[in-house]
């Protein structure tokens, strides 16, 4: 048997962080939602509980550390069955750049496993399993658009934004998400984004308002690293871009157009500026 899955970025529409937690995580409030800039997860069932992993870039680990092959040992573990699985990784989604691209790979692993090994488990008990490898593979196993709390893992899904484009740029470094939380001093936090407004934003379907509310407590700290997400930032806002935010804990940077012809300017403008540039539609509207 064979399966393939689709394994969408996120980016972040709001990210706000509350107090640090004596496990070292952070209590967040967020606004997350897919992008149509997807790797692709090819998984094919072993007869026995092998499990081998390939991927098309050189950038990520082609063994047990992948957070797909985790994906399917933990299941493995949690399920007690027998079987393994051959995973190809088709990865488009830049490394390292606050897309949740390793997790939304992990969380397409688990979603093909358990069709592939016929497990049955809901997407609630595949998010519960997810979590144990990271704190946005809750949210890639479902996609569209969430609210997330806690850790990231609880979620409460909300109207996805309306239909616009998103350009994206990525500086050549990628960034380590603990890094950045590691340099977060939340008591010195100056700027909150006003998270409910991004949520009433979603319900009236205001994209005036969506562009109104982005905002990101990690974007200073990611900046204080590497000024560069700063200077995309202002070459993105120069060329266009209704709105303009880093996602996750970056370096990617999104910018929200609601016409192609804008989106493609942008993007011309940034190429040879920046490592990667995409132009891509929101996902789920
Ligand atoms: C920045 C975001 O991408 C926003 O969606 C996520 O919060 C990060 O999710 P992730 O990459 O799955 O992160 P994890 O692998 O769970 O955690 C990596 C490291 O980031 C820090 N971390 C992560 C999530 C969180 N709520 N608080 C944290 O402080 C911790 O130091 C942790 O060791
Ligand atoms: N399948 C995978 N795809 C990408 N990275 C992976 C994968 N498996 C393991 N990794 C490792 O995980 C690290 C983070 O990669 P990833 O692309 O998920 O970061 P990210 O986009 O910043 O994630 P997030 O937005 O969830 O913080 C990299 O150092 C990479 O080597």
């Amino acid at each position: 048997m064979y399966t393939s899955e689709k394994a969408p970025a996120k980016i972040n529409l709001t990210l706000d962080a509350l107090r640090k937690r004596p496990d070292g995580y952070h209590d967040l409030e967020m606004v997350m939602t897919t992008v149509d800039l997807a790797d692709r997860i090819d998984l094919m069932d072993l007869p026995y509980s092998g499990i081998t992993l390939e991927s098309t870039s050189g950038l990520v680990p082609q063994d047990e550390r992948n957070l797909a092959y985790l994906a399917a040992k933990l299941l493995q573990q949690k399920t007690g069955i027998d079987r393994g699985v051959k995973i190809k990784i088709y990865k488009h989604i830049p490394v390292a750049a606050g897309l949740a691209g390793g997790s939304s790979d992990a969380a397409a692993t688990l979603r093909g496993c358990n069709r592939l090994w016929n497990l049955g488990l809901s997407l609630e008990e595949l998010a519960e399993i997810g979590a144990e490898i990271g704190s946005d593979v809750p949210f890639c196993i479902y996609g569209d658009t969430a609210i997330a709390e806690g850790r990231g893992e609880i979620l409460t899904p909300i109207l996805s934004p309306p239909s616009c484009w998103v350009v994206l740029a990525k500086p050549t470094h990628g960034v380590s998400t603990g890094d950045v939380f590691g340099k977060l001093q939340v008591d010195r936090i100056t700027t909150h984004p006003n998270t409910g407004a991004m949520i009433d934003a979603l319900q009236a379907n205001s994209y005036e308002n969506v562009i109104a509310n982005l905002g990101n407590v990690l974007e200073p700290v990611t900046i204080g690293l590497y000024p560069e997400v700063y200077k995309i930032k202002q070459k993105m806002e120069q060329f266009g871009a209704d709105g303009v935010l880093m996602s996750g804990s970056g370096p990617t940077v999104f910018g929200l157009v609601r016409k192609e012809s804008r989106a493609k300017r942008i993007v011309n403008g940034l190429r040879g500026f920046c490592d990667q540039v995409f132009a891509v539609r929101m996902l789920g509207v």
